[in-house]
């Protein structure tokens, strides 16, 4: 049995289906999960939009003049519904059931080791999968909660875009929604109490980012705690612990996640849960009870919906073939889709250099593709160790998530630089400065004294071998 329809829970019963097992799929109604209907898609569509919208007012940069861009927010929120409802038929229950998977749809509460009531239906299982995901997590401020903040659970069913909108927290998905919405025309002031925003990532990056956003309006307030939140909806007051105050027509509330396993009866089921609620998993994903094994953000590891699928079809190996199958987070790959991306893989580069690593940067202002489309913004930054392997990366430019996928393998295979300099890479690509630093560090290689001295002699070789057969 898997419970919860989201990313890592269709991979789990489809995978576990395929290898033969006989598998009951539970949701709550969401086929799809957070990623289809209030993450990835909505997030991306909506990007999309402010995308268009800047592309039009950026045209002039290259002598196409479009003249009064409007935004229509009612049209915008509905075209991102739209993406939502074309791609929905692929996690629909139907598509389950013709994948070999059984499905059924409510709340569902364990209520032992083995069994569980759906609905007042009792549920025995042989093994079970938690797939329950995460929600957004309110922050302790003395009036939020009163004032009816969006989240991304809420933000999608509004019927249009906000005049005034303070987003709380700066990290993925603040960037990403912040900067959406400001393209989007909306007044946006981005509230982050860490001194950077995406405090996570390389801090080359978070400036870069931070720039981006001012660029397209929004007011970035670092270092800010809120001291308190009045109003409603229409007329929301943020008082800042500086005295200031932020007044907007809505309120985004993106601090952070919490575990979704609350009403599901996992002490009933002896499945052991870390004081902030997230599931806890050995290395192979099995919880305290041995016949329960836990995937996706509900085990508190990243939250990404590449690594939920992961975790869906490993944890199926490992419970129907008995396989003990690990899951791997030292080359996870992570992409901001701000403009520009911010993406990133394997050993942190803004502290690699603590780590004993050197860091290899190549600007790109002289990156061609990045001239000729006026995004010269960005920066790639390599770990490597002193074998010349690529520990880690960051790259931040357009498309900077499609470059990611080159330097994820090379971290996986611990490939090195002279190995990416010997793959061709087509000119002109966002992906040039890779390649770049690659064959400056190789280059660099060439001119240390023993290289050097094997070059001088090939020269010499060679100049003798002309010089006899003339
Ligand atoms: C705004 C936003 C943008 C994002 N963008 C990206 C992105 O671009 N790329 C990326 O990799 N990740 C992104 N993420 C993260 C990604 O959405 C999640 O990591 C991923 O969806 C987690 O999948 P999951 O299967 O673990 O959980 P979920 O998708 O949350 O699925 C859990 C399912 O369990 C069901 N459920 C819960 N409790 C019960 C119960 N008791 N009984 C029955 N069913 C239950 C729920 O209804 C739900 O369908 C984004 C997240 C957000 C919020
Ligand atoms: N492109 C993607 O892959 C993508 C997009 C969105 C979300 N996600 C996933 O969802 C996870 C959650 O994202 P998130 O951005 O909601 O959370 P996050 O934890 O990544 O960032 C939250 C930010 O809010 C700040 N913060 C916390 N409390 C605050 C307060 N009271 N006032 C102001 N700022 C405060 C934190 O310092 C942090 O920078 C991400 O880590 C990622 O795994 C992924």
């Amino acid at each position: 049995m898997v419970v919860g329809a989201g990313t890592a829970g269709l991979l789990a019963a489809q995978t576990a289906a395929s290898l033969g097992a006989r598998v009951l799929l539970v949701d709550r109604g969401t086929w799809g999960g957070e990623c289809l209907w209030t993450g990835c898609v909505p997030s991306k569509a909506l990007f999309a939009a402010g995308e268009a919208a800047a592309a039009a007012r950026a045209a002039a940069g290259f002598g196409v003049h479009v003249d009064g861009v409007r935004v229509d927010g009612a049209a915008v929120l509905a075209s991102v519904r739209a993406a939502v409802q074309e791609i929905e038929p692929v996690d629909s229950p139907a598509a389950q059931r013709a994948a070999g998977v059984a499905v059924a749809e409510g709340q569902l509460v364990f209520t032992g080791p083995s069994s569980a009531v759906l609905d007042g239906r009792r549920v025995r299982f042989r093994q079970a999968v938690v797939a329950t995901g995460s929600a957004p997590a309110l922050p302790a401020v003395p009036g939020l909660a009163d004032s009816s903040p969006l989240t991304t659970e809420t933000l999608w069913d509004e019927p249009d875009l906000p005049e005034r909108l303070v987003v709380l927290g700066g990290g993925t998905t603040g960037c990403e929604l912040g900067q959406a919405m400001a393209r989007l025309g909306v007044r946006v002031d981005l509230v982050e109490t860490a001194d950077r925003l995406l405090p996570g990532e390389d801090p080359a990056a978070s400036a870069l980012v931070t720039a981006a956003l001012r660029a397209d309006g929004v007011t970035v307030h670092l270092s800010t705690q809120v001291q308190r939140v009045s109003g409603a909806p229409g007329d929301t007051r943020v008082t800042l612990a500086d005295g200031g105050e932020l007044r907007c027509d809505r309120l985004l509330v993106t601090t952070g996640r919490r575990a979704a396993g609350d009403g599901l009866g996992l002490d009933a089921a002896g499945v052991q849960r870390d004081d902030d609620g997230w599931v806890v998993v050995d290395a192979h994903l099995r919880t305290s009870n041995p016949r329960i094994w836990a995937a996706g953000d509900v085990t508190g590891q990243p939250q990404y919906t590449h690594l939920a699928g992961l975790h869906g079809s490993t944890v199926a190996a490992n419970a129907v073939l008995g396989l003990r199958r690990r899951v791997d987070l030292t080359a996870l790959p992570r992409v901001t889709f701000t403009q520009p991306e911010v993406a990133a893989v394997g050993v942190p580069t803004g502290t690699a250099e603590q780590a004993g690593l050197r860091v290899l940067e190549q600007g790109h202002r002289h990156s061609d593709r990045a001239i000729t489309d006026q995004r010269t913004d960005g920066v790639t930054r390599l770990a490597v160790d002193a074998r010349h392997r690529v520990r880690g990366a960051t790259v931040v430019g357009p498309r900077a998530g499609e470059t990611l996928a080159e330097l994820t393998l090379a971290v996986t295979q611990g490939l090195t630089t002279s190995d990416l300099t010997a793959s061709t890479h087509p000119y002109p690509t966002h992906a040039d400065p890779v390649w770049q630093a690659a064959i400056s560090d190789y280059r660099g290689r060439l001119a240390a004294p023993v290289p050097r001295r094997a070059i001088a002699v090939l020269r010499h070789l060679h100049r003798l071998r002309t010089a006899l057969t003339r």
